[in-house]
């Protein structure tokens, strides 16, 4: 038989939708030819949210298509329209989904129906012009950009949250035992590695509900990777005992229930983790006359290696109500012993990081300055370069954060390099105070004042920008921004290798200007 495909650990690709892009547009009437700004916010982008849903039992969905994207939130339009929102895609997963990175860091834990983690968050939609207008700045000739939905590669896997593991070797009767004491209906059948995916069923024995999962069939080296069960064992971690299933028919050579139990136990062993998990022994088959002998031959000598021992048929259902009171009983003492009852919601999320807005760093090498931030991360995002109101507006924004105090207090000096954001799409700006410390300005829309009168050198600076930030559609990196035809470069050394093309492009371009100034004095 072909090994099936595991279907409880699978990697999902999920991308939430990208924000619209908010509209810059004036008001238009017959004959008023002064309209306010009219341009209406960009819509969110949708996220992708998981969520606990009871009917679903299984990761198999996901294992046939691993990707999931929310849609864009719409663009703003003139006459104060908003876009939409893009719509969230709602992920149903099983309780006791285990969500974690590629790299493994595990990022949330969820357990009870309804418990939630957003997967991607969508990007938020740009403002329009009309929601951007101030008493200085009556008519914003901008409007900011949507931002990018968070892309991720996550890894869900599912940890059935079970009081009881029935463990065993394939075809021992762990789906018939499961069968025979709750109303679970797993398949059943004589081949080995019937059951693909753990069964999970409720048990009622007197006043007691609990739960038992069987776990895909173990096999002696299931723990280095052969056969079903090593990838299974995770889902009896969280069990308060283990119930070993023998089969005390089987006529397989070299098999006996003694050496069976051995055989498991060295597989948990070598999983390793349940060391200290109570377990009972269920000797199986008892209805089948050979197998009723092999029980009573092994019993005692199981008895005197201090096990529980439980002779059963999950056929004619002889021993069952001993054993289910058995394991309500363990069930009864761990629940007394557990400090947090088992219905707790374990949720555990990155929290989001509380102080300063924004952090400054000074580069090692005279290589400038690293400013690094949530919002002014975010800012720079929805900057459209292009347009030079734009750009003014949103110095005047890091203005206002403080990130031009911050980096006087440390020392910088203008025409330092100030990098913003150090992942790829990070930009560099030159430090200018005096383009920084700017009130707002009336100038015509589109355009800022103080960015006209720069310095060739800033000049030069902001062209490059605007062509660098037309192509950001192409995602850009600094191999190709800056002509580095090293491959591989890894961040920092990409940071490090723009930082230097930045230096050198402000050197020439201040060479440039002297060139320049010593051309005008022969005027
Ligand atoms: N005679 C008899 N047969 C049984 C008993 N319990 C289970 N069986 C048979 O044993 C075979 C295997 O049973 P399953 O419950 O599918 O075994 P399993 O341990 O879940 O096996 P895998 O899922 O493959 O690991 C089936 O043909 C069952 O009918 C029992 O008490 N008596
Ligand atoms: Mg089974």
């Amino acid at each position: 038989m072909a090994i099936p495909s595991f279907v409880d650990r699978v990697t999902v690709n999920v991308a939430a939708g990208r924000g619209g892009n908010g509209c810059a547009s004036v008001h238009r009437e017959k004959f008023k030819p002064l309209g306010g700004p009219d341009g209406g916010n960009g819509g969110d982008g949708g996220s992708v949210i998981l969520r606990v849903d009871p009917d679903v039992t299984t990761l198999v969905d996901y294992h046939r298509s691993s990707h999931r994207t929310a849609t864009n939130g719409a663009q703003g339009k003139g006459d104060h329209q908003a876009g939409s929102n893009g719509g969230d895609v709602v992920l149903p997963v099983p309780d006791g989904t285990v969500i974690s990175t590629a790299d493994g860091v595990v990022l949330a834990d969820l357990v009870g129906p309804g418990a939630e983690f957003v997967a991607a968050q969508g990007g938020k939609g740009g403002l329009g012009n009309a929601a951007l207008a101030s008493s200085a700045r009556k008519a914003p000739g901008f409007a900011l950009l949507g931002e990018d939905g968070e892309e991720r590669t996550l890894v869900l896997e599912l940890k059935v949250v079970a009081d009881i593991g029935l463990v065993g070797f394939p075809s021992a009767g762990k789906s018939s035992l499961v069968a025979s004491i709750s109303r679970a209906r797993p398949k059943i059948a004589d081949y080995p590695f019937t059951t693909l995916i753990p069964n999970l069923g409720v048990v009622v024995a007197g006043d007691v509900t609990f739960t038992v999962a069987d776990v895909p069939g173990l096999i002696e080296g299931a723990s280095e990777g052969r056969g079903l069960g090593h990838d299974f064992l995770r889902h009896v971690e969280r069990c308060a005992a283990l119930v070993h299933v023998i089969d005390c028919a089987t006529y397989e050579p070299g098999r006996d229930p003694l050496s069976d139990l051995d055989t498991i136990e060295a597989e948990l062993q070598a999983h390793g983790g349940l060391e200290d998990r109570p377990r009972l022994v269920a000797l199986n088959k008892i209805d089948v006359p050979d197998a009723r002998e092999i029980a009573e031959m092994v019993q005692a000598e199981l008895e005197q290696r201090g096990l529980r021992v439980f002779p059963i048929s999950t056929a004619s259902h002889e021993g069952l109500e001993a054993l289910k009171f058995a394991m309500a009983d363990i069930v009864v003492r761990r629940r007394a012993e557990e400090e947090k009852p088992d219905t707790t919601r374990i949720v555990i999320r990155p929290q989001a990081q509380g102080g300063p807005e924004f952090k400054v760093k000074k580069l090692p090498e005279d290589a400038g300055w690293l400013v690094q931030g949530d919002k002014p991360e975010r800012w720079v995002r929805q900057t459209d370069f292009a347009n030079a109101e734009a750009t003014g507006y949103l110095a005047d924004r890091l203005n206002r954060l403080g990130v031009e105090d911050e980096l006087l207090k440390l020392g910088a000096l203008a025409g330092d390099a100030v990098m913003i954001g150090d992942g790829p799409n990070a930009i560099v700006f030159d430090f200018a105070p005096d383009v920084l410390a700017g009130a707002e300005i009336l100038a015509r829309r589109g355009e800022d004042h103080r960015l006209e009168e720069d310095r060739p050198a800033a000049q030069r600076r902001r062209e490059k920008d605007t062509e660098y930030h037309a192509n950001r559609g192409l995602r850009t990196d600094y191999k190709q921004e800056w002509g580095e035809d090293e491959v591989d470069l890894s961040p920092a050394e990409a940071k490090r290798a723009a930082v230097k093309a930045e230096k050198l492009a402000r050197k020439e371009a201040r060479e440039l200007e002297a060139a320049e100034e010593s051309t005008d004095q022969d005027f």
